[in-house]
């Protein structure tokens, strides 16, 4: 249920409907990031005055927090197409020509988890970034022979979870580099409200608040959830979702009062009940609950971080007091 709530990869078709018709497409519909947003209209607005392709764009951050849709507010800002894909779908450089070959001037080439591209692909993106042409080889044996290949002026956007895993040569070839945060409650509430409405759902403000809190700062689970509460009070035959059906709701869906669900549970009781708090590997806490390494690195840890419950020490990780604390554990490690 938590996997559900948290962590569908990839998203099912209905669910993929469900996200684009919440997508705001302007960029003052778009809330929170604020300083990311300014940033961004001044590079949008200098753009068309000059009439050149906006500067290639990297989006990393934890997952759910709106980078695809930024990348769509962004084209469309820009007044330009998007042709959206992934890093582990451009399989060969043939594919990448393909889609650079179908871009008219200006247009924005999206590409999603841009760290799993295959090494051929990334390095023929090089010259595509920086000078707008691809060097190929074409025919074999003998006969083969490169071709320079010209291509119209784009911008790329590319987004990740994981910007540590992206080579340098890659990174340096982006002009603008945001990391986008997690949203704050005001803001997820924000969110929520502008959801129930194309959802024509009522949510009190209390409602949408305490769902807010318990979001884990990002809008998709947020907008999970308010589907998930809306299913609650339909079959409380309640038409105004208010606080206390959220919180019937939630506990229901085994998400606590921190917005922490049974995974995040299991890897801070790992930690607290066999390695006294830490520090212990995130290999050995993923063998422990049976979850990939990969998973608690860009789903669960980054918010355990950013809420204070985890540190990261050169030895490993470490449970902190305020976690013990909103487990109801008595705290009483030794400090070194
Ligand atoms: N700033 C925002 N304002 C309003 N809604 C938002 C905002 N950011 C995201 N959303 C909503 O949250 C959902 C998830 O956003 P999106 O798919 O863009 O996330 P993402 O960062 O690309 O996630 P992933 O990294 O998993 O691909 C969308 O349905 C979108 O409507
Ligand atoms: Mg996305």
């Amino acid at each position: 249920m938590d996997d559900e709530i948290l962590n569908k990869h990839p998203l099912d078709a209905g669910e993929v409907s469900i996200e684009q018709s919440l997508r705001p497409t302007l960029l003052n519909q778009y809330i929170g990031q604020s300083a990311l947003k300014e940033r961004l209209a001044i590079y949008i607005q200098a753009a068309l005055e000059r009439e050149e392709p906006l500067d290639h764009v990297l989006l990393y951050g934890p997952p759910g927090l709106g980078k695809t849709t930024l990348a769509m507010v962004i084209a469309n800002e820009l007044g330009v197409n998007i042709r959206m894909t992934t890093g582990p779908a451009i399989e060969k450089s043939g594919d990448l020509l393909a889609l650079l070959n179908e871009l008219t001037p200006g247009d924005v080439l999206f590409i999603d988890e841009i760290h799993r591209m295959p090494r051929a692909v990334e390095e023929m993106l090089y010259s595509a970034m920086e000078d707008f042409y691809v060097d190929i080889i074409v025919g074999e044996g003998q006969t083969a022979r490169p071709v320079h290949f010209p291509l119209p002026p784009f911008t790329l956007i590319g987004a990740t979870t994981r910007a540590g895993m992206l080579s340098q040569p890659l990174r340096d070839r982006f002009g603008i580099v945001e990391h986008m945060n997690y949203y704050n409650a005001a803001e997820l509430t924000e969110i929520i409200q502008r959801s129930a409405s194309i959802f024509a759902t009522e949510i009190q403000p209390a409602g949408a608040f305490e769902l807010a809190r318990r979001s884990r700062g990002t809008p998709r689970v947020a907008n999970r959830l308010l589907r998930r509460v809306r299913d609650f009070a339909a079959h409380e035959k309640q038409s105004l979702i208010d606080n206390q059906l959220v919180d019937y709701a939630l506990q229901l869906l085994e998400i606590d009062t921190a917005g922490l669900d049974q995974i995040d549970h299991k890897i801070l009781h790992t930690m607290i009940d066999y390695y006294q708090g830490g520090p212990v590997g995130v290999n050995t806490i993923a063998a422990n609950i049976g979850e990939e390494v990969d998973t608690i690195e860009s789903m669960y840890e980054p918010y355990l971080l950013q809420i204070g419950f985890l540190q990261r020490t050169p030895r490993g990780r470490v449970a902190t007091q305020a976690a013990y604390e909103h487990l109801k554990i008595a705290f009483n490690r030794e400090e070194n």
